[in-house]
């Protein structure tokens, strides 16, 4: 049996224009090949530009690779079937204050992917939202409120739903607990591992949070420069990290603890 997700050689290069007449080209990321499965979460650290959301981009159809291929259940996906892939793979961003349209309702907001990706009729679409608000830990009334009537962690839930609400089977989640308080975030921790043991979704999830990371993910990516320096389950490669900048990561949370 193929395994949930297998990505092939992805790479990015983006074209900057330094000049009127003149593009430099900046690798983003350089060619990475990795497999994951269901209820597994590989977990993606680094420095500040060192590919981490390029990455995720790529794998959530945001961007168009410039290299590789991505496989789901053995189909390549977004070159051939755009579709199958936004359906399966879908996307937590970093700050919903901005990824939430602020003019329109929480219920419109998780109909829209329904109404783009699925034939169901106006009430399925409302108890399918219903049911996934109830999921991630919301009332159903919120189908009436906006994004600014909710706290950044009821936000981040709605998010979540959005995300959820075609049943996929892999989520991208771009550094999604940067803009929330530490104890709606370790909600948000419980609530993502809950609806991993329920649904055996894949996560694929970027972080600066190494406490989180350990909590959350089986295996962990180290990236600089748009490469991948260092990899391996996640409690091995944080206890006995090999490379200096998995050391330096360690070392500036731990001071960062003390402070
Ligand atoms: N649309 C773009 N056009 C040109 N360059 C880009 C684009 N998006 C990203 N880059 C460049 O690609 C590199 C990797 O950026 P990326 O956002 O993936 O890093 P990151 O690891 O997620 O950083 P951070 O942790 O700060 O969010 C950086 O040099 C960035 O400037």
């Amino acid at each position: 049996m193929s395994v949930l997700l297998e990505v092939n050689d992805l790479s990015k290069t983006y074209k900057k224009r330094v000049l009127p007449w003149k593009h430099n080209a900046i690798t983003a990321l350089e060619k990475i090949s990795f497999s994951l499965d269901s209820f597994q979460t590989l977990a993606i650290v680094g420095e500040t530009g060192s590919g981490k959301s390029t990455l995720a981009k790529l794998l959530a159809g945001a961007e168009a690779p410039s290299t590789g291929k991505i496989l789901l259940n053995g189909q390549p996906i977004f070159t051939k079937n755009h579709k199958i892939g936004c359906q399966n793979i879908r996307m937590i961003f970093q700050d919903p204050a901005t990824s939430l349209n602020p003019s329109v309702s929480i219920g419109q907001i998780l109909e829209e992917p329904l109404k783009l990706n699925t034939s169901l009729t106006s009430l399925e679409r409302e108890q399918k939202i219903k049911k996934t608000l109830a999921r991630v830990g919301l009332l159903s009334d919120y189908i009436w409120h906006y994004p600014h009537m909710l706290s950044s962690g009821q936000k981040q839930r709605v998010a979540l739903a959005r995300a959820l609400i075609l049943d996929p089977k892999v989520i991208v989640a771009d550094k999604p607990f940067a803009a929330m308080d530490p104890s709606s975030r370790s909600q948000m921790v419980n609530l993502l591992l809950e609806l991993q043991q329920t649904f055996g979704i894949a996560y694929i999830f970027v972080s600066h949070n190494l406490n989180i990371v350990k909590h959350i993910s089986d295996r962990l990516f180290v990236m600089q420069d748009g490469k991948v320096v260092e990899q391996g389950k996640t409690l091995e490669v944080l206890k006995s990290p090999r490379h200096v900048l998995t050391q330096k990561l360690l070392y500036s949370q731990q001071m960062l603890k003390k402070a």
